[in-house]
């Protein structure tokens, strides 16, 4: 089954906020696909809308070629779409192994077989987080936990996997832990699609990439790197500085500028310039 999604005139509104306006855009099959953009500008809402959490919208979102609003959940031959979203509460002490477990129900129809109990096993293993299996969830750190969130959706081996800044709360190791797994899912063949915030782990890592701005969501594909430099700029109201690490893209902050917005004002953009500028 095909898992590119496509998503056409979809608008959606909280009240009388416009928080998407007539998006147009297609996310291929088997690609990292990074959305970047500021808080607040509508990423998550849309992954609620592409998971099925939201449904008042207008347009429509097609995965494959069906509809979104006409798929149908749990059925056998059905596509898998694993979310970790930002936000997940819980009171209740559940054990890690437990929390990753509910990611297996729609295997186990809530009574973890063997197999069950092995996956978890072995997801636990991947990111040397075996010593936490036994603890309730609510006693770990929020790196941990967010760690384990990812092992719980990981463990359902979806085919459309949403990301929602998965690298938040997390330290350096994981960070790239995360996102090579994500990496080595897309050579599997898993559709991923990832919220997130630095630019540099997105072009570090990313396939295609995206940027939510005024409502609507531009594909930075075939743009220049200078280009791309101008339209974060615009967006982060940040001067950046644009760089290669391993013959990928990386926009860094021009510090040292108490002229920051005078900067980007006058467009002056002559990064050597300013980096002597800012040389003690
Ligand atoms: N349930 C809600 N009711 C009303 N407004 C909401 C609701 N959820 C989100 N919003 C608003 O919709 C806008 C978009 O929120 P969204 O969570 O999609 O942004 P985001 O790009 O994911 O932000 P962040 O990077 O901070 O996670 C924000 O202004 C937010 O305040």
């Amino acid at each position: 089954m095909n898992n590119s999604i496509h998503i056409k005139n979809l608008s959606f509104a909280y009240g009388k906020d416009i928080i998407l306006n007539d998006v147009n855009m297609s996310f291929p099959e088997g690609k990292l696909s990074v959305i970047l953009g500021r808080n607040g500008s509508g990423k998550s809402t849309l992954f609620n809308i592409i998971a099925g959490l939201e449904k008042k919208y207008n347009g429509s979102v097609l995965i494959g070629e069906t509809d979104r609003r006409d798929w149908k959940v749990g059925r056998a031959n059905s596509l898998k779409l694993g979310f970790l979203n930002q936000f997940h509460q819980t009171t209740f002490p559940f054990s890690v192994v437990d929390v990753i477990l509910t990611g297996r129900a729609s295997f186990s129809r809530f009574s973890p077989s063997k197999e069950d109990f092995e996956a978890v096993e072995q997801i636990l293993d991947r990111f040397n987080l075996t010593h936490l299996k036994d603890k309730p969830y609510t006693s770990l750190s929020g790196g941990e936990r967010q760690l384990v969130l990812l092992c719980r959706v990981l463990v359902q081996q979806p085919d459309l996997l949403l990301l929602d800044e998965p690298t938040n709360h997390l330290d350096l190791n994981y960070q790239i832990a995360v996102l090579q797994t994500a990496k080595e899912l897309v050579k599997e063949g898993t559709t991923v699609l990832c919220v997130m915030h630095d630019p540099n782990m997105a072009y570090f890592f990313g396939d295609q990439f995206y940027l939510m701005k005024d409502n609507r969501l531009v594909d930075l594909h075939g743009l220049e790197q200078e280009q791309v430099r101008e339209l974060l700029e615009q967006t982060y109201q940040l001067p950046l500085i644009s760089l290669e690490n391993q013959k990928k893209w990386m926009f860094v902050p021009m510090l040292g500028a108490d002229r920051a917005f005078d900067t980007i004002a006058g467009s002056a953009h002559n990064a050597e310039t300013k980096i002597e500028m800012n040389t003690p």
